[in-house]
């Protein structure tokens, strides 16, 4: 079994030919090289303490930037909490990757309108998360009713300008958990937008054929999705290939085949609805591997080789740039990055794990082996 604490993406000297552009793709023999800009991850957790020291260079080695999840113990629900959180962010990034987090709030029943005026303010806040209460890790203090409890700060939200990011699963025991998404589509997400047309909404993690229809029947501009590598990879039979695996369980959890496919199918057509969010969400593999085991699934190290797996596969390497580096930052209405990295298609294996004195950490994918490597240029 590899044990590594070491990134296994490290800078090397790259033998071949330069590539003349941004996303061309560069072949010599059977070795193939893109170069993109440097991509952001609109989702992604980074956790707090001796976790968030362990992770966060696994993302800010290759990401510009990284939408922060707010769901701690206590949630970040507060400016000052958000502020304070970043600042733990950037002690702990290496400091020649120049990588910013971008901070959220944690939506909860007694939110203020005034908090999302300061939030505005601040200049590092810059969506606001909803969980249902229950409906995932860290979701208890989340929101109970939306449009009962929350209107007068959603509305605060659409003067602001700022984004709502939406966990989008039901959290009533009587829906069965694979239909979780479809029914909160129906009866949050598209009264939430009949009500405040005008509200930036970013459906989260979307794993069904029913939040790529929504997504793309919704105006383009105020309603987008996120896609993590598990999403596009993976369907439901991996929670069971061989017995339980607990590093594939994540929420919501993976759906049948028919909407893996339709989630390739929407992010490699080119459509400016969909960017990238890996979701990693990184558990303790005592947290995972035990009676009762956390959702969220590692893939910080492995995400931006697989989405370009997942790119090649379907013949749209032309489209990956887009979707990972274009379309997230049009839609917050922030700049491109202006940086590049390089993706080169040589086998690397995937460590079986990365050890820390409190713990080890599984990554998805621990253990195999993948194409394509990125590097930082
Ligand atoms: N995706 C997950 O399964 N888990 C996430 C929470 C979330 O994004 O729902 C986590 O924080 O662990
Ligand atoms: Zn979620
Ligand atoms: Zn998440």
């Amino acid at each position: 079994m590899i044990k590594t604490l070491v990134f296994p993406c490290k800078a090397s000297k790259f033998p071949f030919a330069k590539i003349e552009g941004p996303n061309q793709l560069k072949r010599k023999g059977s070795k193939m090289e893109l170069t993109i800009t440097r991509p952001d991850d609109w989702h992604l957790h980074l956790r707090d303490g001796d976790l968030l020291e362990a992770v966060v260079s696994h993302s800010a080695t290759h990401f510009g930037r990284g939408i922060v999840m707010p769901n701690l113990k206590p949630p970040i629900t507060t400016t000052a909490s958000a502020v304070a959180y970043r600042e733990s962010i950037l002690k702990a990034v290496p400091t020649s990757s120049g990588f910013t987090p971008l901070m959220t709030l944690y939506l909860t029943d007694t939110t203020n309108p005034d908090e999302i005026k300061l939030a505005r303010k601040s200049g590092v806040v810059f969506a606001v998360k909803l969980y249902p209460a229950g409906a995932t890790t860290n979701s208890q203090d989340g929101v109970t009713d939306l449009l009962g409890k929350c209107l007068p700060v959603l509305e605060e939200m659409v003067m602001q300008n700022m984004p709502l990011l939406v966990h989008g699963e039901v959290t009533d025991p009587d829906i069965d958990i694979f239909d979780r998404e479809k029914v909160f589509i129906d009866t949050v997400l598209r009264p939430l937008i009949q009500k405040l047309p005008q509200l930036k909404v970013v459906m989260e993690h979307i794993t069904t054929m029913d939040a790529v229809r929504f997504v793309e029947s919704c105006t383009e501009g105020f309603v987008a999705g996120t896609v993590t590598p598990q999403h596009l990879l993976l369907n439901r039979n991996s929670l069971f290939q061989g017995g339980l695996q607990p590093h594939n369980y994540c929420l919501p959890v993976l759906k049948r085949e028919i909407h893996r496919q339709a989630i390739v199918s929407a992010v490699t057509s080119g459509s400016k609805r969909f960017f990238l969010g890996t979701d990693s969400a990184p558990h303790e593999r005592r947290r995972k591997e035990c009676p009762c085991g956390c959702a969220g699934i590692y893939n910080a190290p492995v995400a931006l080789s697989l989405y370009t797996k997942v790119f090649e596969e379907v013949g749209a390497l032309d489209k990956l740039e887009a979707f990972t580096s274009f379309n997230g930052p049009d839609f917050y209405g922030l700049p491109r990055n202006t940086a590049k990295i390089r993706l080169r298609k040589t086998p690397w294996q995937v460590p079986e794990s990365f050890s820390f004195a409190f713990g080890d950490i599984i990554p998805m994918f621990a253990g195999e082996t993948l194409e394509w490597q990125p590097f930082s240029i």
